[in-house]
């Protein structure tokens, strides 16, 4: 059968990332309580293209996955690339996996258990040229209360739900639970799946006491990663939906160690 892929390109154009994207696959991810958890991802998997040939070899992405089937978790993610750069006869190889990780958490009075989702993504790429690079990031809902309307008004202070994004790349494991819990204590106040009156008593008032704008939640994050030997580099951002506006107020950090 001809292999229309392998025939020569005449443009003389190097391609960055090709490859298949959007592939929904089972997957496991280490969990600090359980063990383990297993979720379904969203998969991206790309390699560079020299400029000689006209096209990558789309299947072997697949047949790359499907080795990985049953195992395919964070400690296999240079592997994975590994096999890709191989199997491809590629100088680059990129790897992203999003997926959303479920954490039980007690609402803070009654002790009521439920489940928050997260959504993380996991990014890695493998190049002859850079080496190895993984980033992992994860995806918190917040809840923050504005100092200034809690300064400025006989009653209330606006409050909303805002949407914190930290990524960070490091030098040792870190878990998914303890880069969540960095951006929860930094915020007003964390968001919970359950909450009954004595529960919602309570946030509403730790919010308020608690003011603060994107700033201060970017600054916090940012204060307590630079702390953090382990961390190498990090980028954190926070979208609130404000609630007396009809567009967000929005802050970000990046910052190498
Ligand atoms: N490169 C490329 N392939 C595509 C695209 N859209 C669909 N395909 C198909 O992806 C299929 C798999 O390609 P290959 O992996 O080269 O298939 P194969 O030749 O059977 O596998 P190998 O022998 O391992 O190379 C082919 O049938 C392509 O037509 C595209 O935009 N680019």
């Amino acid at each position: 059968m001809i292999d229309v892929q392998s025939q020569l390109d005449h443009r003389n154009i190097n391609i960055d990332k090709v490859g298949v994207k959007n592939i929904r696959y089972p997957i496991t991810v280490m969990d600090k309580k359980n063990g383990v958890q297993h979720t379904v991802a969203s998969i991206n998997m790309y390699v560079n293209l020299p400029r000689k040939f006209k096209g990558t070899h789309m299947s072997r992405f697949i047949e790359i996955l499907n080795e990985f089937y049953g195992h395919l978790d964070i400690r296999e993610f240079s592997k994975i690339l590994e096999a890709m750069q191989e199997r491809l006869n590629a100088q680059s190889a990129h790897l992203e996996i999003a997926f959303p990780y479920f954490i039980e958490k007690n609402s803070p009075v009654t002790g009521t258990p439920g489940l928050m989702e997260y959504l993380c993504r996991v990014s890695g790429s493998l190049s002859d040229q850079d080496g190895y690079d993984l980033v992992v990031e994860v995806n918190v809902p917040i809840t923050t209360v504005c100092p200034c309307s809690r300064e400025i008004s006989n009653h209330g202070a606006h409050n909303q739900r805002g949407m914190a994004r930290l990524a960070v790349r490091f030098n040792r494991f870190m878990w998914i639970e303890d880069l969540v819990r960095i951006v929860e204590e930094a915020a007003s106040c964390e968001v919970y799946s359950l909450l009954k009156r004595p529960d919602e008593k309570f946030v509403t008032e730790k919010g308020y006491e608690n003011p603060k704008f994107v700033e201060d939640v970017v600054r916090d994050v940012a204060f307590e990663l630079k702390q953090n030997e382990d961390i190498t580099w990090f980028q954190v951002d926070v979208e609130n939906f404000e609630s007396i506006h009809n567009h967000s107020a929005y802050a970000f950090i990046e910052r190498m160690r």
